[in-house]
């Protein structure tokens, strides 16, 4: 099998250059590749329909004799028609198809076919345009439906896998080992290739299926355990001493039971010996940031640095400001890297770093370029990993001879799912939020509420409290989308004329968005005005009205993260959402907005409304495309594959032994095609 990866798709009988570049562009590249193009459906023909009793408007198999042979009419436009009729003894079906002169050939009188496609029907006639059809005789049972590109049909793609499954070496070289397959019932892979294609019934391809699955879903994971780098070998970075208690008496407040909780699974890692591979999780305001200071706290009082890796420039310049308060009466040398950084700063930096004058850095992924060196990196905190790809982290890791990793996130999602995506790892999870918050109350609302709407912001401001305005766009663009720019203006001139209105959005120079952001932080704003910038981990605790203009416009686990940056204080607050939508989907996201605030609730109904694949589009989770598989459905061959996997990757982490070179090649062509 690995040897077809090698083996480019033009050489495929039928596919010419031109179609290799379609094939490309469906992402196969080579004969190996087209094999792994697996169906998205498939056309059950092995129980056809009378024509009289067919299904209208709903694809369907009927077996019919031609009774007339295709004729030839040519009709406007340069269109040519040709029309046949068949006959299955009881009723005749008329056959349309549009400038395809090869059905002259292929159809032919008193022949018996299987045609598949719609039927429509009046008074007169019932008639099939454009079905595909095949000689009865020899006709599968089961047809395969490929996803196609223009130019390149389902049936072409299938002739063309019909084709390269010629060329399958006997006996093939099967990534699972015999053991390994028989343990779980599996089939051969020559087996489960022919199978998913061209099914022999329905049975061989729910074997097909599962074994694909099965093996889709353990390649991943080794990968994952290799670029996860969970290792046996002991940890160079084991921490000798916890100095919690020391960190604790910096804090400003006295920590949840959570966070106590949270700290002491991670410092067991740090004192265990074993290189550490832990997810934070904890709704927004959860007090994620504490727990993570507090291991980097501990790890640099024992000798070594840490990074401390945000997905944004503003989150991250919040980081170093909070962090830099909080640590540097201990002796802590904070520094703050992003690419706006001036180059001759960021060289001064990079130096101090390599020289151990700088013991905790954060940044954006400036962090991960190579010129970024680490004296004695021993712990990688990344916020907010959805953000950033494994690889980005596992790069971060590379600087350090396998130093401790830990990852926040504030999308908290199943147990499970988060075992699929981020691999091998522990999980703590914060789930208290700190003393003395105050209910934030959620309203849905039309746009003639506005007026009424700032009149309450303008009472907050009276309080001394702050706001947050999110506009979808930045400039106007003819839309009837809030535009930061035209409604800054608006609020300047005409809505709140006596209040300090501020903007803030992405095309701002990096500097700008340093300025507006702390005057902000520093309560000299009073309405901030901005796009989704603010949506992750900005934390104003005087904020707190949250005010959301076409709020249909983003998914309920971004409304959720919008509104998690009030309520972070003691006050009241209240975030409102204005919207004019009228469909279904939009109303009840905002519906459940209104009931309930709890993170793991709402990222469980998100799910459910945009399903696993919007939810985790490859972007957000930063893994490789599945082509078989499914996050969601298929829960139990994941936990199956994870544990083979594990016992794979312990006995033999280089996939080196003979029985594992299949899976080798597996895993390489897998993350290969992977682009972050
Ligand atoms: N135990 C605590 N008692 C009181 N305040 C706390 C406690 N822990 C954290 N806080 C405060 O709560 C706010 C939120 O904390 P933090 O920014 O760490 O949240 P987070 O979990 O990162 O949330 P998000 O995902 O929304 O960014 C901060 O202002 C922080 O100082």
């Amino acid at each position: 099998m690995a040897s077809l990866y090698g083996q480019e798709i033009q050489t495929l009988k039928g596919v010419g250059k031109r179609r290799a570049e379609l094939f490309r562009k469906l992402g196969a590249p080579s004969v190996g590749a087209l094999l792994r193009l697996y169906p998205r459906a498939y056309e059950d023909l092995s129980h056809p329909s009378p024509i009289r009793t067919a299904p209208l408007g709903t694809p369907c198999a009927i077996r019919a004799t031609v009774i007339q042979a295709p004729r030839e009419t040519r009709i406007r436009g340069g269109m040519t028609l040709y029309k046949a009729r068949a006959d299955d003894g009881e009723s005749t079906l008329e056959l349309t198809f549009f400038n395809n002169r090869f059905v002259m050939n292929l159809l032919r009188e008193n022949e018996t076919y299987l045609f598949y496609g719609k039927v429509t029907a009046n008074f007169l006639k019932r008639e099939m345009a454009s079905p595909e059809f095949y000689p009865a005789e020899s006709c599968p049972q089961v047809l395969p439906v490929y996803r196609r590109t223009n130019g390149l049909s389902s049936r072409m793609i299938g002739n063309a896998v019909r084709e390269a499954l010629r060329l399958l070496p006997d006996p093939i070289r099967d990534p699972i080992p015999p053991m390994l397959r028989k343990e779980h019932s599996l089939p051969r892979l020559d087996f489960a290739l022919k199978n998913i294609h061209f099914p022999g019934d329905m049975e061989s391809l729910a074997l097909a299926r599962r074994r694909l699955i099965f093996e889709e879903l353990l390649v991943l994971q080794l990968g994952l355990l290799k670029i996860g780098g969970r290792s046996r070998s002991r940890s160079r970075f084991q921490l000798q001493k916890d100095f919690t208690a020391e960190f604790y008496s910096l804090l400003p407040f006295s920590p949840t039971e959570a966070q106590k909780r949270a700290v002491r699974e991670a410092m067991a890692d740090l004192l265990g010996g074993f290189p550490m591979n832990r997810l934070i999780q904890g709704d927004v305001g959860s007090g994620k940031t504490a727990v993570a200071a507090a291991l980097c706290h501990s790890a640099i009082r024992n000798g070594m640095q840490a990074a401390l890796m945000a997905p944004t420039e503003i989150l991250a310049r919040q980081h170093a400001r909070t962090l830099s308060a909080l640590l540097s009466p201990a002796g802590i040398r904070v520094g703050l890297l992003t690419g706006s950084l001036p180059a001759a700063e960021k060289k001064k930096l990079r130096a101090a770093l390599a020289c151990g004058e700088i013991d905790l850095l954060i940044g954006t992924h400036a962090l991960i370029s190579a010129e970024v060196k680490f004296l004695r990196l021993g712990l990688v905190v990344t916020d907010e990993q959805h953000r950033f790809g494994v690889t980005q982290r596992a790069a971060l890791a590379a600087k350090g001879g396998r130093p401790h990793m830990l990852i926040m996130s504030a999308t908290p999602i199943p147990r499970t799912l988060a075992l699929m995506i981020y691999g091998d790892l522990d999980l703590s999870v914060l789930d208290e939020l700190p003393p003395g918050r105050q209910k934030t109350e959620t309203y849905a609302v039309t746009p003639d509420y506005r007026t009424r709407v700032f009149s309450f912001v303008k009472k907050q401001i009276q309080k001394g409290r702050q706001s947050y305005i999110i506009c979808p766009t930045i400039e106007e663009g003819g839309s009837d989308m809030a535009s930061v720019t035209a409604y800054t203006e608006l609020l300047k001139n005409k809505w709140l004329p006596d209040c300090r209105i501020a903007m803030l959005h992405g095309k701002m120079k990096p500097k700008e968005k340093e300025a507006v952001m702390d005057r902000f932080s520093r309560g000299e704003t009073d309405v901030l005005v901005s796009t989704t910038v603010v949506e992750v981990g900005v934390d104003v605790p005087n904020a707190t009205v949250m005010l959301v203009e076409n709020a249909e416009r983003y998914g309920l686990s971004q409304l959720h993260q919008l509104r998690g940056r009030i309520g972070r204080g003691t006050h009241a607050s209240a975030c409102i959402l204005i919207s004019a939508a009228q469909n279904d989907e939009a109303l009840a996201r905002l519906k459940i907005m209104c009931s309930t605030s709890d993170g793991f609730h709402i990222a469980e109904e998100d799910l459910k409304l945009r399903g696993p694949g919007d939810f985790f589009g490859n972007r957000q989770h930063g893994l490789p495309d599945l082509r078989i598989a499914d996050m969601m459905a298929d829960m139990g061959p994941l936990q199956e594959a994870q544990s083979v996997a594990k016992e794979i990757f312990d006995s033999d982490p280089e996939l080196s032994l003979p029985e594992h070179r299949g899976l080798r090649a597996e895993v390489r062509q897998l993350f290969e095609n992977w682009t972050d």
